[in-house]
């Protein structure tokens, strides 16, 4: 099958898109797995269909599929993209869009000076929710709010982590550290992903506070590895940061692939939102192999 695709990053965090206005193109999670491959595909951390409106008030539909080929909730650096690649193909002329996501609907506003903000929903605290499984765990008081301590394995020896744990569509485990150079990314990345507490798996952020306004963060992606910036990650660590009293309401992140802006205003209801930059790399076709 040959199709068509544009190649969009969000501060690094690197896109297949597809517009699949006309009809979806059915590929399998074997077919999303090549376009994401950096060697053999297009190369990318998550594949983002666009599809027509599902439904009246909202305006398209947002499929987001991670390089493993799952599909998941929700990807905010990918949220500001689309909005990006709705305008430039003429899908909308609109400077705020309803967009359906598999976690609800999320509003990306295009602002003159070419940045995307986008109200990406409330944060969502209630473990079930997330999904983690708190069964023999208690809360451990942390600055007004708490972490769960979360054992890395069953070895004496291995390290116990303390993790801010909260939803912004998609599952987050947000950790405090003194520097992100130094952070065990690469060791306790996966470790946290795959943690049995996690039955969705998560997204290991990992999070140094510079001052109440800047902090640096990195995150070892689900389905995906570490990336150079996460939208949703950088969401639910600044609302982690809040909730922790280490935070004020409007936070520059800076990630390895730039800078993004959170402002949560604290109140469980109130919606997180995320402003910056959507970039158009090319544009190009690929004949992607039937039998994936
Ligand atoms: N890896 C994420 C999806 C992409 C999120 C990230 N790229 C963003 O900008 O929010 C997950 O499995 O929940």
């Amino acid at each position: 099958m040959r199709i068509r695709f544009t190649k969009m990053q969000g501060a690094g965090n690197d896109f297949v898109v597809l517009d699949e206005t006309a009809g979806p193109l059915g590929l399998t999670p074997g077919q999303y797995r090549f376009l994401a491959d950096r060697h053999f595909g297009v190369g990318a951390d998550q594949i983002l269909s666009v599809r027509p409106s599902p439904a009246a008030g909202v305006d398209f539909q947002y499929v987001i599929h991670n390089a493993d080929g799952g599909e998941v909730e929700q990807c905010g650096n990918g949220a500001r993209c689309f909005m990006r690649f709705v305008r430039e193909r003429g899908l909308t002329d609109k400077d705020v869009v309803r967009v359906q996501t598999l976690s609800g609907v999320i509003a990306p506003r295009m602002n003159g000076d070419g940045r995307v903000t986008v109200d990406m929903g409330p944060p969502v605290f209630e473990p079930a929710r997330v999904p983690f499984d708190t069964a023999g765990l208690d809360p451990q008081p942390d600055g007004g709010w708490h972490t769960w301590h979360l054992a890395l394995s069953t070895e004496a020896d291995e390290p116990i982590v303390a993790v801010a744990v909260l939803s912004m569509g998609n599952p987050h485990a947000v950790q405090l550290v003194d520097d992100i150079e130094t952070a065990p990314v690469a060791e306790q990345g996966p470790r946290i992903e795959h943690h049995p507490r996690f039955p969705q798996r998560v997204n290991a952020g990992f999070l140094q506070v510079v001052d109440r306004t800047h902090v640096r963060l990195r995150v070892f992606e689900r389905g995906a590895g570490e990336t150079l910036a996460c939208g949703t990650g950088a969401c639910a660590a600044v609302v982690a940061g809040i909730r922790l009293g280490q935070l004020d309401h409007r936070v520059d992140v800076e990630t390895r692939g730039g800078i993004l802006t959170i402002e949560w205003a604290g109140d469980e209801a109130d919606p997180v939102l995320m402003t910056g930059p959507a970039v158009t790399v090319f544009a190009g076709e690929i004949e992607v192999p039937d039998e994936l």
